[in-house]
Formats: structure tokens, C-alpha cells, sequence
């Protein structure tokens, strides 16, 4: 039952999710977002949400690379505050600057569904119906995959705590945001969270594999 319902709602998000760019290959970007595409990117995601929900979610190899090593990812998203007070460039470049590698972006404006699904552990809480209204207000957000070596905990220490006020000043929240309610990103929590979330927002195509030109001067150990 919940998980029939669920499918549905995903492929309205699917649907309904309007996206501005991304970095899906040229040639199926240029194709119309016909039924049967929208259809099969909804299903290819759903089927990775579905197996991050399975005890498969234990492995340490997932849709969110392996665990502990280089090939780790998290899912961040610019939130639409961010968007709007123009502050993608300056988000990017923190991860960029840190030596993270970009596998996966686009600017959409996720449909009610998606948003429900992607803070479901938050339904019972009394900010819920605002957090939905709040990223799916009509002004996008920036969707993207950040790949290195322990980029789930650094990916958070970038963005810092989940209050503003609390937040390291140095962090992303810690310098421009001062409000709960709009604190203008967010970034996996946990392997398992990255794995959900990544699965979620993205079909397996949508996710790059290449290294970056400094990428063993960066992730060496020795
Ligand atoms: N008390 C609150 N009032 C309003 N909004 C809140 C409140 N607490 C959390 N939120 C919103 O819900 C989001 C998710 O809350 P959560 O507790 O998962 O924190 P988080 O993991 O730091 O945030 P995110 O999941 O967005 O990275 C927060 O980023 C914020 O936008």
C-alpha cells in the first residue's frame, strides 16, 4: 500500500519535477521529456531508492560509491534561498576548492512528492508542511553528487549545523544564513542517507565517471 502509493508519487515527481540543466548527456537532454522517458528515468530511480531501503543498505557499496574511500559521495543540494540570493557560484566552489569532485548537477524545481519523500523522517514535525511549501516554492534548487575521500562528514562541516546561529562561521550556514527556516542547503548525513538520496534524485546515467586533473594530488596519502 505504502509502497504503491509511494511509486506513484515518484513518478509524479518525475513528472512534474521541472528541470532548467543538468549534466545528463547532451543527447538525451535534447530529447523530449516524453512519457516513456520520464517514465524510465522514474523507475531507474526508484528502483536505486528502493534498494537503499533494502538490507542492501548495509553494503558499504552503493549508488553512493564505497565507503571510507575516495569513491565516496553525498548528495547536496542548494536550497532556494540559495538560488535566489545568488549564491550557487560561491557553494560550488567550496566543494570545488576542497578538492571534491562534481559527478552529478541540475536546477529543478522538485514537485511536492519529491520533497515529501526526500524529508519523509521529518513528516511528524510541526516545521514539515512549511520545509515542502519552502523547496517547493517555484524558485529551483541546484541538485548535485560531490564525490572524495570523506565527503559525508566534510560535506556537512562545509555547510555547518543545521541552525545558522549555531553554525561555524566559517561554514556556509555560518556565514550567510542566520534562520532555521532558511539556511539555504543541505548535504547528506550518512552513508545510508546518500545512498537514499542520491538514488532518489538521480538515475544512475545522470552520475559522471572521470578524475579531475589534480584528483591523486589531492586524494594521495603518501
Ligand atoms: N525548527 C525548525 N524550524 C524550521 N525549519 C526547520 C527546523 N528544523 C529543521 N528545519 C528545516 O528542516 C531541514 C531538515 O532538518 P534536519 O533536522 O534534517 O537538519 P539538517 O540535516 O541539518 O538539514 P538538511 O537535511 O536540510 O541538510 C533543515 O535544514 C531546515 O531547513
Amino acid at each position: 500500500m505504502f509502497a504503491n502509493s509511494l511509486r506513484q508519487g515518484l513518478r509524479t515527481a518525475s513528472r512534474s519535477s521541472a528541470r532548467a540543466f543538468s549534466t545528463i548527456p547532451a543527447r538525451a537532454a535534447a530529447r523530449p521529456l516524453g512519457a516513456g522517458v520520464a517514465l524510465g528515468a522514474a523507475v531507474a530511480g526508484y528502483a536505486m531508492y528502493e534498494a537503499s531501503r533494502s538490507p542492501l543498505l548495509l553494503e558499504s557499496k552503493t549508488i553512493a560509491g564505497e565507503k571510507g574511500t575516495a569513491s565516496e559521495r553525498s548528495f547536496v543540494m542548494i536550497k532556494p534561498d540559495g538560488v535566489s540570493r545568488q549564491l550557487v557560484g560561491k557553494i560550488i566552489s567550496r566543494f570545488e576548492e576542497r578538492g571534491y569532485k562534481l559527478v552529478a548537477v541540475k536546477s529543478l524545481t522538485p514537485s511536492e512528492a519529491l520533497a515529501k519523500e526526500h524529508y519523509s523522517d521529518l513528516s511528524a514535525r510541526p516545521f514539515y508542511p512549511g520545509l515542502v511549501k519552502y523547496i517547493t516554492s517555484g524558485t529551483p534548487v541546484v541538485a548535485m553528487v560531490w564525490e572524495g575521500k570523506d565527503v559525508i562528514k566534510q560535506g556537512r562541516r562545509i555547510v555547518g549545523a543545521t541552525n545558522p546561529q549555531d553554525a561555524d562561521p566559517g561554514s556556509v550556514r555560518g556565514q550567510y544564513a542566520v534562520s532555521v527556516g532558511r539556511n539555504l542547503i543541505h548535504a547528506s548525513d550518512a552513508f545510508d542517507s546518500a545512498t537514499k538520496e542520491i538514488g532518489l534524485w538521480f538515475a544512475p546515467e545522470e552520475l559522471s565517471d572521470y578524475e579531475p586533473i589534480a584528483w591523486p594530488w589531492v586524494m594521495a596519502d603518501n
